[in-house]
């Protein structure tokens, strides 16, 4: 994560020939930032390999939503057109370069210590036996991850700036709990897991950006029996949306100023469980919650000890809901240099 950090900053600066003022689209910077931080993970050293293979996952959910928002007719998608053969032949290549970088790793003679390598060990039941993954199970998990992985924390981190950079107050606190919590005569730039524990006010930042523009804002479910919620009963079978959006801006939970940016409101324990669900509740709650926690906490208290940073005036606000709530016409921010 700091690996992949440090090498956007690189890239800002290079391309802004040192400038120690600069101007840029936050929001597409951060993209590249989780998908590298995410192919990294999964594939480590062949990461750029894994950065191509997610580049074609993007081409073909486009092509997915494009059908999807189609008229819809019975039986048309398995139909040699123009569209159907390029979804087609997108999805074969994802398959064929995930199963590349899967023989790859089974012709090393040491395990990596990435989730590609997890995915393939073998489980070991209480009676003894294995499981293993099929390669395709493989393929499937390493779409999801990424998927669910790279739009979120890249959306939420993108807010968070938006945020930060309109709250000026709340950008100079957390970057000086940042100094403080990094040890600045040794110029440490590297967090340590001890250190990411200590940072109280970028986790009530991340927390209310979260609230705020939860990526996910509905989540669904289907009842397996009947059921009463609120008065209403509810038959087995029945899909349900949960608005997530909803509870988040509700001001009989979250008070009169429900509306607006105060990461104080997470200072206290919450008060009800299902008040602040941006990961989902029960059984299917995101399983990169921790993951994406850290990942935003190295992010931003890494820009904030680097840059102070304001809203351009071309920035536009109107967040829209295209799977993940972002940005629609970017996050245009204007970063000045300030530290290592
Ligand atoms: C800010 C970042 C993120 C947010 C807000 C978020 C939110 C969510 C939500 C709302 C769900 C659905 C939960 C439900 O149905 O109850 C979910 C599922 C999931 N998330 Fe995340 N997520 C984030 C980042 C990540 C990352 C970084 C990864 C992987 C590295 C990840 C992996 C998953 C997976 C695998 C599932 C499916 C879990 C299941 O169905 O059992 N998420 N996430």
């Amino acid at each position: 994560m700091v690996e992949s950090t440090l090498k956007m900053f690189q890239d800002w600066e290079e391309g802004k020939a040192g400038e120690v003022e600069f101007e840029m689209d936050v929001h597409k910077e951060l993209h590249t930032l989780s998908a590298d931080i995410i192919s990294r993970t999964i594939f480590g050293s062949s990461f750029e390999e894994g950065k191509r293979i997610f580049e074609l996952q993007e081409q073909q959910t486009y092509l997915h939503f494009a059908s999807v928002f189609s008229v819809y007719i019975p039986g048309f998608r398995f139909l040699p057109t123009k569209k159907n053969r390029k979804r087609w032949r997108v999805n074969e290549g994802i398959r064929g370069s995930i199963r590349k970088l899967i023989e790859a790793e089974n012709a090393k003679s040491e395990k990596s210590r990435n989730l590609l390598s997890l995915l393939m060990s073998p489980n070991r039941n209480p009676d003894g036996t294995e499981d293993k993954l099929e390669v395709e199970e493989i393929v499937e998990e390493c779409k999801t991850f990424y998927f669910a992985g790279k739009e979120t924390s890249a959306n939420t981190l993108t807010w968070a700036i938006v945020l930060l950079a309109i709250n000026q107050d709340w950008q100079t606190k957390a970057r000086q709990e940042v100094l403080q919590v990094l040890d600045d005569r040794t110029n440490n730039i590297l967090l340590s897991a001890e250190s990411l524990g200590e940072l109280k006010l970028i986790s009530m930042i991340l927390n209310e950006t979260l609230r705020l523009y939860a990526p996910i804002s509905v989540i669904q479910r289907r009842t397996c029996r009947d059921a009463e919620v609120g008065g209403f009963q509810v038959p087995t079978n029945t899909q349900v949306s949960l608005y997530v959006i909803a509870a988040h801006h509700d001001p009989e939970i979250w008070g009169e100023d429900a509306d607006r940016f105060n990461p104080e409101r997470f200072s206290q324990p919450r008060k009800h469980l299902a008040a602040f669900l941006p990961w989902g509740l029960g059984p299917r709650i995101c399983a990169g919650q921790s993951f994406a926690m850290v990942e935003m906490k190295v992010a931003l208290a890494m820009i904030l000890r680097r840059y102070r940073f304001e809203l351009s005036s071309s920035y536009v606000h109107s967040p829209v809901q295209f799977m993940t709530v972002h940005p629609q016409y970017g996050a245009q921010v204007i970063f000045t240099k300030i530290g290592y």
